[in-house]
C-alpha cells in the first residue's frame, strides 16, 4: 500500500482593480476582476478530529489575505506595488503566505500543496512547488 495523502481545498473570492504593467494590450489599463483563489492543503496524518485542517481555520488564514486586496487597486498593495499583478504572481503569493501560516498553526503537519487563481471563468494560473 502507498503512503496516505489527504488533500482538501477551499475557495476564496475578492473583487479588485488592477493593471498589468508593460502589457502590450488592453490589460495595461486599469480594470477589474472577481478573483477566485483555490487553496489546496495536504497532510499525511489527520488531526484528532480526522481533518487535514478545519475549513474554518483555513478560512481565517486566507480570508485575511483576501481582505488585503478586496475593493482595492491590487497594484497599490505590497508586494504588488513592486511585482506585476498577474494571476501567476498572485498564486505564488497566496501559496507562500498560507503555507507560512499553516506551518505555524499546524506545526508542519499540514502544508499548502497548490494554489489556483482564476481572473475570470476561463483564465487560470496554478502555483505549486516540487
Ligand atoms: N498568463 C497570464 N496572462 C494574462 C494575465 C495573467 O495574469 N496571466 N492577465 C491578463 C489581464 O489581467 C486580463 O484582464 C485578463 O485577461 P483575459 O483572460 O484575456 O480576460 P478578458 O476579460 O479580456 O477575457 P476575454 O476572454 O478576452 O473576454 C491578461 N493575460
Ligand atoms: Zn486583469
Amino acid at each position: 500500500m502507498g503512503s496516505p495523502v489527504y488533500e482538501i481545498s477551499k475557495d476564496f473570492f475578492f473583487s479588485a482593480a488592477h493593471c498589468i504593467r508593460f502589457h502590450p494590450g488592453k490589460c495595461e489599463r486599469l480594470h477589474g476582476h472577481n478573483w477566485r483563489i483555490r487553496v489546496h492543503a495536504r497532510a499525511s496524518e489527520l488531526n484528532h478530529l480526522s481533518m487535514v485542517v478545519d475549513f474554518a481555520d483555513l478560512q481565517k488564514i486566507v480570508a485575511e489575505l483576501c481582505a488585503r486586496f478586496d475593493h482595492r487597486n491590487v497594484n497599490e498593495v505590497p508586494p504588488f506595488d513592486e511585482l506585476n499583478t498577474t494571476a501567476e504572481n498572485l498564486a505564488r503569493f497566496f501559496y507562500q503566505e498560507a503555507d507560512r501560516a499553516l506551518l505555524e498553526t499546524e506545526k508542519g503537519r499540514v502544508r499548502v500543496s497548490k494554489v489556483e487563481v482564476w481572473e475570470n471563468e476561463g483564465s487560470l494560473a496554478v502555483y505549486r512547488e516540487e
